[in-house]
C-alpha cells in the first residue's frame, strides 16, 4: 500500500481527489484517496456533487446518500492510496457547508462576532422604535 505524503497529490484542478475516512480499528488516523477524475460523467449522482466532494473529507457526502455495495465495489476502481491525517490539508476552499472541516476552522474570536451580528439588529430596531416614539410625541405637542 502507497502512503501519499502531502505533496504527492497533485493539485491540479482536472485531477479531483476523494478522501475518504480509513475506519482500521474505529480509528480515523489513515485516509482512503480515490481520484474520481473518470468517474466524473459515469456517476449517477451527477459530476457536480462528485466535484463538490473533492480536496476534502468526502466521507460523510458519500455516506449520506447511502450509496449501495455496487456503488462501494465501483470506488475501489479509483482507489490511489492513503493520506496520514498529519499531512492532510484540513481546509479546502470547496468545503460543503456540512463539512465538519468549515467548523473546526472557524477562528477562535469569532464567537464575539456572533454575538454583535445577532444583537445589531436588535440595537438598530430599539434605536427606531425610540425615534419613532419621541418623534410621535413631538407632534402631538406641536399641535397644542
Ligand atoms: C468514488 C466515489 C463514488 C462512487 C463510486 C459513487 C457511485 C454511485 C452510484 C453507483 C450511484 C447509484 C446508486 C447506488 O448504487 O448507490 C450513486 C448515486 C448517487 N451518488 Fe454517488 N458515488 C460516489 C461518490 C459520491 C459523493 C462524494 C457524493 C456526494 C454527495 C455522491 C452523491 C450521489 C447522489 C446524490 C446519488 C443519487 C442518489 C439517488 O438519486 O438515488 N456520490 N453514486
Amino acid at each position: 500500500m502507497r502512503t501519499l505524503g502531502r505533496w504527492d497529490i497533485p493539485p491540479h484542478p482536472t485531477e479531483p481527489q476523494l478522501v475518504r475516512h480509513n475506519h482500521i480499528d474505529g480509528r480515523k488516523e489513515a485516509r482512503e484517496v480515490y481520484d474520481v477524475t473518470k468517474f466524473l460523467d459515469d456517476h449517477p449522482g451527477g459530476d457536480d456533487v462528485l466535484v463538490l466532494a473533492t480536496e476534502k473529507d468526502a466521507t460523510e457526502d458519500f455516506e449520506d446518500v447511502g450509496h449501495s455495495q455496487d456503488a462501494k465495489d465501483i470506488m475501489k476502481k479509483y482507489y490511489v492510496g492513503e493520506i496520514d491525517s498529519n499531512s492532510f490539508v484540513q481546509k479546502s476552499n470547496r468545503a460543503m457547508p456540512s463539512s465538519s472541516f468549515s467548523v473546526s476552522d472557524q477562528p477562535s474570536g469569532s464567537s464575539s462576532t456572533n454575538v454583535l451580528t445577532f444583537l445589531l439588529p436588535v440595537l438598530i430596531l430599539v434605536l427606531a422604535y425610540a425615534l419613532y416614539y419621541f418623534g410621535k410625541k413631538e407632534v402631538v405637542i406641536s399641535h397644542h
